[in-house]
């Protein structure tokens, strides 16, 4: 799908510099028969205009909750919500600058498009003037030409998340919500969804709250990523920040994959730490919470970084291949060594030539890219 150009001064940006949106310890108890569950537990989050930001997390980690507070459709138990430095706790979801869009499209079934995009801004009592212009420009800008007269049954499932999105940017919102918005799409039509969602949000500028718990998604999509763990924040940071300084083992083993290698820091050098690991001396990056007091650490090393070769000139390696898995552009070796199993990961090499199982091999770490973590 492309995103057709609009006509100069017809897109209706937000105004610059607005759409901040603040969070300041939120919270929420759901009380139930089987007792209290803290769904959201003092989540604070500064989104600064314009920004697209991700709440990621496992299943049951608050995410849905925190964006149904921010939309007002649940209240929060504590905590506070500012809109451009203005508290909106109290205002009704209806008059919230806000628009979501959700997982089930959630259109009406008896409406046409046209009808559907509409319908926000009939709500609103706009002049028949100004709703038909928004409209050309939303119909436009989403790719719906033509389609506009029919029933939301006679759609596929990526142009009812048009017309949902559509229906949600023609009300000009300051804050765009998305809910799991891709997850009932096949996954080429997803990636392709992804890329228009974020085209789409930064020509109009719109702070923008995702919900995933595809770790792709987040990564491929956001400026900054919130990683969420039992109602807590664990890390806000950039997709790449998340990827190569993860603040916890949970968040390391959440994004990507990674090994774990137990080592004892020996000494810091300023905020690096001097360990062993695999039988080399390394200084790495530490996380700030890790000293020289810290009796056991995890260094947490990714796939690809790294370097396996064959043991040639009959000396003792490091490790034993005990399982090669090829992936087409990548091929998975698992190994067995005497500080657990590692996983590394291959590009670009000839398939025929991977290491078979059985192989015995050296490994080399690259500290640049290995992060000393604290156990907890
Ligand atoms: N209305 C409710 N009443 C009671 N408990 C609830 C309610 N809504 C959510 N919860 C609980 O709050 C916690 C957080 O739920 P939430 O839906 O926000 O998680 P999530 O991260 O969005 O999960 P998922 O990815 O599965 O949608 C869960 O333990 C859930 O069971």
């Amino acid at each position: 799908m492309t995103i057709a150009a609009p006509e100069p001064g017809t897109v209706p940006s937000v105004e610059a510099g607005t759409g901040r949106l603040q969070l300041d310890a939120l919270t929420k108890q759901f009380t139930g028969r089987s007792g209290t569950v803290t769904a959201v537990d003092h989540v604070s989050l500064d989104v600064a205009p314009g920004e697209f930001i991700t709440l990621l997390g496992p299943s049951g980690c608050g995410k849905t909750t925190t964006l149904r507070i921010v939309a007002g459709f649940e209240e929060s138990s504590s905590g506070r919500i500012r809109l451009d430095g203005s508290y909106i706790d109290d205002m009704p979801p209806q008059r919230r600058p806000m628009a979501m869009v959700f997982q089930s499209y959630a259109l009406f079934p008896h409406l046409t498009v046209a009808e559907n995009i509409g319908y926000g801004l009939r709500l609103q009592r706009r002049g028949k003037d100004e709703i038909a212009s928004a409209m050309r420009m939303a119909v436009t800008s989403m790719n719906l030409v033509g389609l506009e007269d029919r029933s939301p049954h006679e759609l596929s499932g990526g142009q009812q998340q048009r017309v949902a999105l559509a229906r949600a940017l023609v009300v000009q919102p300051k804050v765009l919500l998305f809910d799991e918005p891709l997850s009932n799409l096949d996954a080429k039509l997803r990636d392709a969804m992804r890329a228009e969602i974020r085209r789409i949000q930064r020509m109009f500028g719109i702070t923008s709250i995702y919900v995933t718990h595809d770790q792709d998604e987040a990564m491929s999509m956001s400026d900054r990523i919130v990683v969420m763990n039992k109602g807590k924040v664990e890390q806000v940071a950039t997709p790449g920040e998340i990827y190569a300084r993860p603040s916890s083992v949970f968040v390391a083993d959440f994004i990507g994959r990674a090994n774990f290698i137990e080592t004892v820091p020996q000494r810091m050098v300023g905020t690096s730490a001097v360990v062993t690991a695999l039988g080399h001396e390394l200084t790495v990056a530490a996380h700030p919470k890790i000293s020289a007091g810290t009796d056991s650490a995890y260094l947490m090393v990714r796939p690809e970084t790294v370097k396996v070769s064959a043991v040639t000139d009959g000396g003792s390696g490091i490790g034993t291949v005990l399982r090669t898995t090829f992936h087409g552009p990548t091929i998975d070796y698992e190994i067995e060594t005497t500080g657990g199993t590692i996983t590394v990961t291959e590009a670009g090499i000839d398939s025929r030539l991977a290491l078979s199982e059985g192989t015995n091999v050296h490994l080399v770490l690259n500290p640049e890219r290995a992060y000393l973590l604290t156990r907890d």
